[in-house]
């Protein structure tokens, strides 16, 4: 049997995303790896400075086999590599999809390339490439409802809508997908199945790079901006790194240019974006330990739990924060509750005789000090109140471990939810430490001694 970790059956230690050192596995000498990259060749590919490996820390990635110096091209795919909406239209797929009203949207075009692809198996000329894309997603969109009700209440929210989207999607496309028959022998319903297609949405939405090409005219109206890139796909994320990424219409390539370099042996990043945890779980089905741009979300209902009764104006109040689009974004992070968070619950508190100075705090300006003392007793009260919710969470999650024997794929949904979790137990943790040790409020404490982030 082959080793685990390779031909040489060793280890090698290397640093992960957050600077921790992780283990790593060579992968490239294996079948699909080897077949995968002779296509690539017969495609103009050159690179060389890049392995498919596997990480203890962040699963399969490409590790650099040298030092890759600061503004080192570390990767230049040729057009002829990338799927396109382009590269469907030109396809047995273009007339059908040039026919059909209502337009097809691009992401459904290369969904239905994917799925036709994947059905043509050793016939696909796409195959070294389809045998690498991993056959199922930890995206919520693949979680079973029991699940999904252990999340944040507003992850919970996007996760149902997910689930919702590409049901809808699947539904609404299968007039469409019958309009493709007679290009199968089988019957299309066998092959434009829900799975394919929620297979084929996350392939899309968790693999594809930005790439501005010229619009579909025979394309909906909304973006066309993706473009699957294979090999360069295998590259995870790190919010530590800056990288440039972008096609070269000179060179006809898709380049990527590390900004932070990279040594030999350790994993090549790129950076999808400054996301938090819920948005990394959300879009692409993992949580980054430590990530910089974690934050905890803050409803409605929870500012709502701890104010008190009886403040005629408060039907106002939430009309002005709303009209001034003070009631989204309002979070923890690791520096504290933002600022927007503490202006918000600046306007809920308010006196009576006070109330026609909101303007003023949504322009940031103090108020009083019995409004500085008030908001900042309720945003604990908030904090606290989280952290409990989160700790009643957590014993939740290991209460449906106990009882429950999961499958393969629901336990590593149970455990995405745990390390969110405790992620954003930590953040609050950290939030209320720092407000358990400011100082009393007060003019000059609400200008300088906070510890407030503004969020941008
Ligand atoms: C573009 S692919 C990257 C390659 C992928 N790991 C693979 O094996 O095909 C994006 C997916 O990789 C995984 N991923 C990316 N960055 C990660 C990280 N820092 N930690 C854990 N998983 C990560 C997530 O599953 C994500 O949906």
């Amino acid at each position: 049997m082959k080793s685990k970790w390779g031909r040489t059956g060793r280890k090698r230690k290397r640093k992960g995303p957050s600077g921790t050192k992780s283990y790593a596995a060579n992968r490239s000498h294996e079948w699909q790896y080897i077949q995968l990259q002779r296509w690539l060749k017969g495609r103009g590919f050159q690179g060389r400075h890049l392995r498919a490996a596997e990480f203890a820390d962040t699963g399969r990635g490409l590790m650099a086999t040298r030092d890759l110096k600061p503004g080192e091209l570390i990767i230049a795919l040729p057009e002829t590599c990338l799927i396109t909406t382009e590269t469907v239209l030109q396809s047995y797929l273009g007339k059908y999809i040039r026919l059909w009203r209502p337009h097809v949207s691009p992401l459904l075009a290369l969904c239905t390339f994917l799925i036709a692809e994947r059905f043509a198996g050793d016939c696909s000329q796409w195959k070294p490439y389809l045998d690498v894309i991993p056959s199922t997603y930890s995206c919520p969109v693949y979680w079973e409802l029991e699940i999904i009700h252990l999340l944040p209440a507003p992850l919970r929210k996007k996760a149902l809508e997910q689930k919702t989207e590409v049901q809808e999607l699947h539904t609404e496309s299968l007039a469409f997908f019958s309009s493709l028959q007679p290009l199968f022998c089988d019957n299309v319903a066998d092959i434009y199945t829900y799975d394919a297609l929620r297979w084929a949405w996350c392939t899309v939405n968790t693999r594809t790079v930005y790439m501005k090409h010229t619009q579909q005219d025979r394309l909906l109206a909304q973006q066309d901006v993706c473009a699957l890139a294979p090999y360069l796909d295998l590259l995870n994320h790190s919010p530590e790194v800056q990288v440039e990424a972008e096609f070269s219409k000179d060179r006809r390539c898709y380049e990527i240019r590390t900004n932070s370099g990279c040594r030999k042996h350790d994993q090549a990043f790129i950076c999808y974006g400054p996301h938090d945890n819920q948005r990394l779980l959300l879009e692409y089905g993992f949580v980054a330990a430590n990530n910089p741009h974690r934050s905890v979300y803050v409803t409605k209902d929870a500012i709502l739990a701890h104010l008190s009764p009886g403040d005629k104006q408060m039907p106002k109040k939430w009309a002005l924060l709303k009209e001034h689009d003070f009631l989204v974004n309002l979070t923890f992070g690791i520096e504290g509750p933002s600022w927007k968070l503490l202006t918000a619950l600046k306007l809920l508190c308010l006196r009576p005789e006070e109330f026609t100075s909101w303007k003023k705090v949504i322009l940031g300006s103090f108020i009083s000090d019995a409004n500085e003392q008030d908001s900042r007793e309720l945003v604990r009260k908030i904090c606290f109140h989280l952290l409990d919710e989160t700790s009643c969470a957590l014993k939740e999650i290991s209460l449906v471990r106990s009882k429950k024997i999961f499958d393969a794929d629901a336990a590593v949904h149970l455990a995405l939810v745990e390390s969110l979790r405790l992620e954003e137990k930590k953040i609050l943790h950290i939030s209320a430490n720092l407000l358990q040790n400011e100082p009393s409020a007060g003019p000059t404490g609400a200008a300088g001694s906070c510890s407030f982030t503004e969020q941008k």
